[in-house]
């Protein structure tokens, strides 16, 4: 039996939450499974858990979905996986937090479901099945929970991934003196600033950047240029859609570079916070529709 120790504060009464996938039970009218055990907080309360290979629970709202992805339907907008097994599974493991990181904000933790090796793989599966045929040959993950989910699927699909990082994490060594010196020795006046562009992009390891905002903040994302060739087509991939401003700063990157961003998914969407419509014509795929 798995079970979970939890390390915040947040939880003053013993008997206040009860955590389980997309629901937030009062523990007051509720006696635990028999499958489940309380985690035990030295000094604390005592929560309990399920997930990490409990199985599949059955006794919480299990979240709604909308239309199913048709297996060749490329570019089709709404489109949420269902009518499958697995992602019941998958939602039941992801655990929803109250106020985190800020009041007022129910935030979903999918690190719950990385506990879970079937369900893990289940969702990494899912996107799998998608794209395998789809002449993808760039995978590029969001920092940071892209990072979790993009890899595998690049693996898998033969892409390469591309890390859209948060900012000042890219190294970007500088050798603009030597170039310079280089180009305006070699070339006339008027390639000599394309050529020095270029350079230091190739040379430099030169990130380029988007300021976006979020739910809860706002954020700078980076991407190294010469990462992705004009053309390339491309898959971005996140943990989650929420107001759709860190999916449309990765695509605008993306796109400066000449990227064809094919479609995003993630596994959740929060579609009362209508980040598709921030999207436009830009397909999304998702796994699970939370509201
Ligand atoms: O649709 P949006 O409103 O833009 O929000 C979605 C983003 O928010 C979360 O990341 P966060 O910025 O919290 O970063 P983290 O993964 O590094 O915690 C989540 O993983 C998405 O990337
Ligand atoms: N409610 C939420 N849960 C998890 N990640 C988020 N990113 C933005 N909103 C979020």
């Amino acid at each position: 039996m798995n079970t979970l120790k939890i390390s915040f504060t947040v939880l003053k009464k013993p008997t206040t939450y009860f955590f389980s996938g997309n629901s937030v039970i009062s523990l007051k009218s509720l006696t635990p499974p028999s499958s489940v055990k309380p985690a035990s907080i030295s000094g604390g309360p005592r929560v309990y858990s399920t997930f990490a290979g409990a199985g599949v629970r059955t006794d919480f709202k299990v979240n709604s979905y909308s239309n199913m992805a048709e297996p060749d339907s490329d570019h089709k907008q709404g489109d949420v996986a269902v009518k499958d097994d697995r992602i019941a599974r998958i939602s039941s493991t992801i655990r929803v937090i109250p106020d985190f990181p800020k009041p007022g904000i129910m935030f979903q933790d999918i690190t719950t479901m990385l506990l879970d090796p079937v369900a893990f793989k289940d969702s990494i599966d899912l996107f799998v099945e998608r794209y395998k045929d789809k002449d993808i040959s760039v995978v590029a993950g969001v920092e940071a929970r892209g990072f979790i989910f993009g890899p595998p699927i690049a693996l898998a699909i033969g892409a390469k991934f591309v890390p859209m990082r948060k900012p000042n994490k890219l190294p970007g060594i500088s050798f603009l003196p030597l170039t310079s010196v280089t180009f305006f020795q070699f070339n006339n006046s008027s390639h000599r600033i394309i050529c020095y562009v270029m350079s230091c992009h190739v040379i430099s390891g030169a990130v380029i950047s988007e300021e976006y905002s979020l739910e809860y903040g706002s954020d700078i994302m980076e991407m190294h240029v010469g990462a992705v060739e004009a053309g390339e087509r491309t898959l971005v991939i996140d943990d989650l859609i929420a107001t759709g401003g860190t999916l449309v700063a990765a695509i605008n990157l993306l796109e400066r570079v000449g990227a064809n961003v094919v479609e995003c998914a993630c596994v959740i969407e929060l579609p009362d916070l209508k980040g598709r419509d921030r999207l436009g014509d830009k397909p999304l795929f998702v796994l699970i529709s939370s509201t």
